[in-house]
């Protein structure tokens, strides 16, 4: 069967937004109008239709990120739906990296928030286009023209208008479209609600004339003739002008703006429009590169049938009826169900037995998918999210994605054998979802360790395992994810000698420790010549350092951004082995961490507070009793913004503090920033508490 519709013709996008500013209620009403959804479900009565996870739906929040595909204008859409808070951005990265193309929803009062701007800079690393929509144009105090002023200044933006609002809050009716110079005003605010086009208000006429020409005046600066053509007088005309629009989202040129009003119907087929008529296909898109396996050189995969097959997996999901689902976006080629692909990550063969079509509230099963497909594979045993599937004889890996490392972690232990084994079963399900969330067993306790990227990350997961898998548990309080780190180069000559009775144990090596650069890991090398460490003893030095990587010595935090070289060392012809040189080598290397200056490191946080100007010096006292430095204080419409950063291990329970003392107005975000050194007085704390 060939494909529905040409590649061209494909829209990969996302929506992105912060917390609460109703990027799941402007999903339900595009998968509304565009046909495939006939329910709608409103997100505070819990019954998105995005929002399918218990979890979520209590919550309120979306947690997980599900693809959907639609259809709008003969063009095929498929949304990939993206979380908005702050523990969760990894899902968004790892969204973002399948996207062609975003739409960023703003809250029409809060403009440009935190997370918009975490969002945000993640979608300019991965160079992901992407047109604006001020939402909640109908709420009190929404401001259209301060959401516009706000994406340059809070994020360094260039916000093109394409339409005005005409009125704002319960005044507001429909829009102007300054591409046809035209009013569209809705009927009234029902979900069907017909719309129709005026001309323009009296009163919006000039201003629109000004907007109108600083739209095409950006606009013009993408082409050569265009601009010529209006220099001598010449308009462009509306194809050309949506043609440049688009251009200069695809190169990131300005941010075309819209607005609507998802909860009152307003606004949102003409964002369709705009999705269809200026974010990317995958034909605008750079091709995907990766390396040939076969012969490790670089590749590129261009986004065509003809090409070999290559998909990436970026989201796995366990389903209730079908089991593991695997979203993969096919970036070359063909892919057929019932056929055996290579998983080139693993160098494992994965068979493909179920494909499905995920539709908001149904899923159709397919038999074949194209370049540019997102589709949900049913059955995989071993794909991971990340990992790249591909034709079996040209095999390629693709681009792989970059996780953050979990900074907080509780202790979690069964109440029975029986919870012991749920808990096991439903951990490594867990940890194959979510890349970002970690499971150890602490060596000294036994206790298995839950790491993850902040509290609210580790409640739901541990919610999950609690409701989704009725596993029994008693759970810890969460803590810091500290590490170790050497402060110095230390040269350590080790001898390690036994001899009792029998065999003894004879191993010297000689390792330089040095600290490495800050986040580039831990490194091994060995520099023996002339054998004074014979080579098949050299795996046993490894093993040794590494055994000292997992538990430092000042809190048994894990060792991080050593190099360790070994120099030189010495054997005994009958004694020596390579235990004997896996004990002299952890040895040396505990030594090293006290010569060393061996410090303990602590997650910061960049801490963003908004809150009512009253409650500043509370706010900035209490950052301060924190150990929060303080970078910067701003405004916000009325309100302050207080950035700091903050050490991870004093912002528990922050939450009830802030909301105590602004009875309840204040509010914060926090994202991990950087790892920096414990304070003398404070390590010898945490030191004290693990000791
Ligand atoms: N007044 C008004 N309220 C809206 C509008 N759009 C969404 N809301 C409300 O804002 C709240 C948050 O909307 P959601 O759609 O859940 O926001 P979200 O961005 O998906 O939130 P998360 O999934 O938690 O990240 C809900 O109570 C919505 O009803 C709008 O256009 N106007």
């Amino acid at each position: 069967m060939p494909r529905s519709h040409p590649i061209e013709d494909y829209r990969n996008f996302g929506i992105m937004a912060h917390i609460d500013a109703g990027k799941t209620t402007t999903t339900e009403r595009i998968l509304y109008y565009s046909g495939k959804s006939h329910k709608i479900g409103e997100v505070h009565e819990g019954a998105a239709t995005m929002d399918w996870m218990e979890q979520e739906q209590e919550r309120g929040i979306t947690i997980t990120s599900a693809a959907t595909t639609t259809f709008w204008n003969g063009k095929r859409l498929n949304i990939i739906d993206t979380p908005g808070h702050v523990d969760f951005t990894i899902e968004v990265e790892r969204s973002l990296r399948v996207l062609d193309g975003a739409v960023c929803v703003l809250d029409g009062n809060q403009g440009v928030e935190p997370q918009t701007e975490t969002v945000w800079r993640q979608a300019d690393k991965y160079h992901v286009p992407r047109v604006v929509f001020v939402n909640k144009m109908d709420k009190i105090g929404a401001d259209f023209y301060r959401c516009v002023d706000d994406i340059v200044t809070k994020v360094g933006g260039k916000p093109i208008c394409m339409q005005l609002p005409i009125g704002s809050e319960n005044q507001f009716k429909g829009i102007v479209d300054l591409v046809r110079m035209k009013a569209v005003v809705w009927d009234d605010e029902g979900l069907g609600a017909k719309y129709h086009d005026e001309e323009i208000p009296a009163d919006l006429v000039e201003k629109a004339k000004e907007y109108r020409t600083t739209l095409v005046e950006a606009a013009v600066e993408l082409d050569d003739d265009a601009m010529a053509a209006y220099l001598d007088g010449q308009e462009p005309s509306e194809e050309v002008l949506k043609r440049l629009v688009r251009k200069a989202v695809r190169y990131t040129a300005f941010h075309p703006v819209f607005c609507g009003s998802a909860f009152k119907n307003k606004g949102v087929q003409p964002l369709l429009d705009a999705v269809v008529d200026y974010l990317p296909s995958p034909l605008d898109r750079e091709a995907i590169k990766g390396v040939d396996m076969n012969t490790g050189a670089e590749l590129v995969r261009n986004p065509s049938d003809s090409e070999p097959f290559s998909m990436l997996a970026f989201k796995i999901m366990d389903d209730p009826f079908v089991g593991t689902i695997t979203f993969c976006r096919v970036y070359s080629g063909k892919i057929d169900s019932g056929t055996t692909v290579l998983n080139s990550t693993k160098d494992k063969k994965e068979r493909v037995g179920r494909m499905l079509l995920m539709h908001a509230n149904n899923r159709e099963d397919i038999k074949e998918a194209f370049a540019g497909d997102i589709v949900a594979l049913a059955g995989l045993k071993e794909t991971r999210t990340g990992d790249t599937l591909c034709d079996t004889l040209k095999p390629a890996i693709l681009e792989r994605m970059e996780f953050p490392e979990p900074v907080i972690e509780i202790a979690i232990e069964p109440k029975s054998k029986a919870d012991q084994e749920k808990l096991g079963i439903a951990l490594s399900k867990l940890a194959a979802e979510d890349p970002s969330f970690r499971v150890s067993t602490d060596q000294e306790s036994g206790q298995t360790i839950l790491k993850g990227m902040g509290e609210l990350h580790l409640d739901i997961k541990v919610d999950i395992l609690k409701r989704t898998y009725k596993v029994d548990a008693n759970i810890g309080a969460p803590q810091v994810a500290y590490r170790e780190r050497l402060t110095k180069r230390v040269e350590i000559d080790y001898t390690h000698k036994k001899q009792t009775g029998g065999t003894g144990q004879f191993a010297r090596v000689i390792i330089i420790f040095e600290p490495n650069e800050p986040g580039s890991g831990n490194a091994f090398e060995s520099k023996i010549v002339g054998g004074s460490v014979p080579k098949e003893y050299i795996p046993g030095v490894e093993k040794g350092i590494n055994s000292v990587m997992g538990s430092g010595i000042l809190a048994g935090f894990p060792v991080v951004d050593v190099k360790a070289t070994l120099i030189d060392g010495g054997f005994h012809d009958v004694d020596s082995s390579v235990l004997a040189f896996e004990i002299a080598s952890r040895a040396a290397f505990r030594e090293a961490l006290q010569k060393g200056g061996s410090v303990l490191l602590e997650p910061i946080m960049k801490v963003e507070v908004v809150t009512p100007e009253d409650y500043t010096g509370s706010v900035i006292g209490d950052l301060n009793s924190r150990r929060g430095q303080i970078q910067g204080q701003d405004m916000r419409g009325n309100a302050v913004v207080i950035d700091a950063m903050v050490p991870l291990a004093n912002m528990f329970g922050y939450v009830n503090q802030l909301r105590s003392f602004s009875q309840g107005r204040a509010n914060y975000t926090m994202q991990f920033d950087h790892y920096d050194q414990v304070p003398e007085a404070e390590s010898k704390k945490v030191q004290a508490k693990y000791a």
